[in-house]
């Protein structure tokens, strides 16, 4: 697999490395989080009566899955993101984590005593055999994609994977999250440090399988307050940016790999994540992007935000909020990467998100 990168089929649409570069261009790129799943019904035609991992695991179903929402919006989207989930590097650290039906991602053992954290500490994870299949499939899908657009390799952010991994699950509450960082800060920290690690080597893994873009999902760092942000995600963070680079000169590749942050309602820390080395960071909806953009003063591109909400609305409402953000992210010549603010839902109608689509495309050629 390893000499392969250069041997894919050549890249037809570059807009979205284009923009991540900082050049200017004819019109925002567009993706969606989570933009292959439930609300497309040719997804559950291709994962049929499967479990959700065991789903990811067959190289052939999920790069099937990954170029969904591709062709279904034919022209559209500008980037593909490989199917999988943020969980699977609990799972290549030795926790058992299940998907189940209607309520989401369940772990039977989550860490609740020292003794359940040092044993996690203890395994010994070897990411290329546990993740092997995850490389397989971006290699898989970077050939059927046959270059129509790039694909992102990603991972969650090592706070988020820290609270599911204590949790056992998503929460409300964050009762067991919270004690953790709180009641055992030192430990928490040893933990912290061997997710980055994992993520880093699973990270760098995927852009040697054929990723060309990384995003990292820190999808409860808004739980954190600002301090506690600065303690125990941003330096995890900064670590995955500053690593991957030296892990891939390592491997082999000098092309410079963009990378992506995404930090849920982690308004406070914008500022700090423009300057930690990401090369976009991605808004939820709770920013009006003009506050964002002035925060930001050209350092990074600047990735989203329409509430997914939005989509629910009828077509009216989907182009004034659509024009309104585009505009207040400064018209999408520069620094600026079409997405919501969180991912899409079951219950949307596809309809609805070409519309929404369509309506990015107009506005944001506009001269
Ligand atoms: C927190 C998180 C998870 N997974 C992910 C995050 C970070 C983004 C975010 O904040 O939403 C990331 C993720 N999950 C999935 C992708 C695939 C790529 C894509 O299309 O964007 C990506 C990038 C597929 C998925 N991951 C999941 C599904 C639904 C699984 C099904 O078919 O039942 C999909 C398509 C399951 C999942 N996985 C996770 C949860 C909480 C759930 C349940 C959510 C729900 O029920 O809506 C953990």
């Amino acid at each position: 697999m390893e000499n392969m990168r250069d041997e894919f089929p050549p890249l037809k649409n570059d807009l979205l490395l284009r923009v991540l570069r900082g050049e200017e261009v004819e019109r925002p790129p567009c993706w969606l989080m989570r933009q292959a799943g439930r609300y497309l019904p040719e997804y559950h035609e291709a994962k049929g009566g499967r479990d959700f991992f065991e789903t990811c695991r067959d190289a052939e179903i999920a790069s099937e899955i990954t170029i969904q929402p591709i062709k279904h919006f034919q022209g559209l989207i500008d980037a593909a993101i490989i199917f999988s989930d943020i969980l699977v590097i609990p799972q290549a650290m030795g926790m058992k984590v299940e998907m189940i039906e209607g309520k989401g991602p369940s772990f039977p053992h989550p860490l609740r005593e020292v003794s359940d954290v040092i044993e996690v500490l203890d395994y010994k994870v070897d990411v290329l055999k546990e993740l092997d299949w995850a490389f397989k499939s971006i290699n898989l899908t970077r050939w059927k994609l046959n270059g129509e657009v790039p694909l992102f390799g990603f991972c969650g952010g090592p706070w988020t994977l820290l609270v599911y991994m204590t949790e056992g699950g998503g929460s409300r509450i964050f009762r067991y999250a919270k004690q953790w960082i709180n009641e055992h800060p030192d430990l928490c920290k040893r933990l912290l440090q061997r997710i980055t690690d994992v993520a880093v080597e699973f990270l760098s893994q995927q852009v040697v399988a054929g990723a060309q873009v990384l995003q990292v999902f820190e999808s409860w760092g808004g739980e954190l307050s600002s301090l506690d942000f600065d303690e125990f995600s941003l330096p995890y963070l900064k670590q995955i940016v500053s690593k991957v680079p030296r892990r891939l000169q390592e491997l082999g590749i000098t092309e410079k790999i963009p990378m992506i942050v995404f930090a849920k309602n982690s308004w406070y820390a914008l500022d700090k994540l423009c300057d930690s080395g990401f090369d976009a960071v991605s808004l939820d909806w709770t920013w009006d992007p003009k506050e964002a953009v002035s925060i930001n003063k050209g350092r990074v591109t600047l990735q989203g935000n329409l509430d997914p909400g939005v989509i629910y609305g009828s077509k009216e409402v989907i182009t004034k909020k659509t024009e309104e953000m585009i505009k207040r992210f400064g018209g999408g010549k520069k620094n600026y990467i079409v997405n919501f603010g969180h991912g899409t839902s079951p219950f949307m109608d596809p309809e609805q998100i070409r519309f929404f689509l369509e309506e990015c495309h107009r506005i944001g050629s506009k001269k």
